[in-house]
């Protein structure tokens, strides 16, 4: 699958929540500093991913659409007001030991207002786009990074065993559009 269009994205959804398990959505999204070339990331203090830095984000309330959770959650553990955001991935997580995967939509947010501020569940700290420390973030970033890195979009599939380090098995795919429709809820 190569350069697909949006219904083939909505496919992909679509065939992995049929064929596999319930999904549950949650967000990632990223800051951006243009032309400086950096990027905010924070430390996870507490919950799922302790200790790892990634994106900001969490679970879309069944009130909002995929792109307000993703403004929501940014605010709640960064302090940033996210004004313009692209979406720019879409990735399905499975853990061995859990019956539910994790939906993931991924953002970069190129403009927002307020002060990066360090919160109770992440401590933000601004990092250079081509020098990322992958060995402290989820295994699955240092693939799907460089694409989302130059603008690409792309959809990708990660089986992990219950280390929650170990990748099994993996698809990923860099696509023209993710604008697709989507009547999915969360599951729980
Ligand atoms: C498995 O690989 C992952 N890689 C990356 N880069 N990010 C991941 C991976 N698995 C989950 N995530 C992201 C998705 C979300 O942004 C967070 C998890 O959300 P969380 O559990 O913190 O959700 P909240 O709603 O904030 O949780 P609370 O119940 O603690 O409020 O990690």
């Amino acid at each position: 699958m190569n350069n697909v269009d949006a219904r083939s994205v909505a496919r992909f959804v679509e065939d992995a929540a049929h064929a596999a398990m319930p999904h549950r959505l949650y967000t990632l999204i990223f800051p951006m500093v243009w032309p400086k070339g950096q990027v905010l990331l924070g430390m996870k203090k507490r919950g799922f991913g302790q200790g790892k830095l990634n994106g900001f984000g969490g679970k879309v309330e069944p009130s909002e659409s995929i792109e307000q959770g993703a403004i929501r959650e940014l605010e709640e553990e960064s302090g940033l007001h996210a004004t313009k955001v692209n979406k720019c991935g879409l990735l399905l997580f499975y853990f061995e030991d859990n019956p539910v995967a994790m939906e993931v939509h991924v953002f970069m947010a190129h403009e927002y207002s307020g002060e990066v501020t360090e919160t109770e569940e992440m401590r933000p700290e601004w990092f250079d786009i081509d020098n990322m420390p992958f060995s402290q973030m989820w295994a699955d970033d240092k693939c799907w990074w460089p694409l989302a890195r130059h603008g690409r979009s792309f959809v990708g599939r990660f089986w992990f065993k219950s280390d929650q380090v170990t990748i099994t098995r993996q698809t990923l795919t860099p696509v023209d559009s993710l604008e697709f429709s989507r009547n999915a809820r969360n599951t729980s």
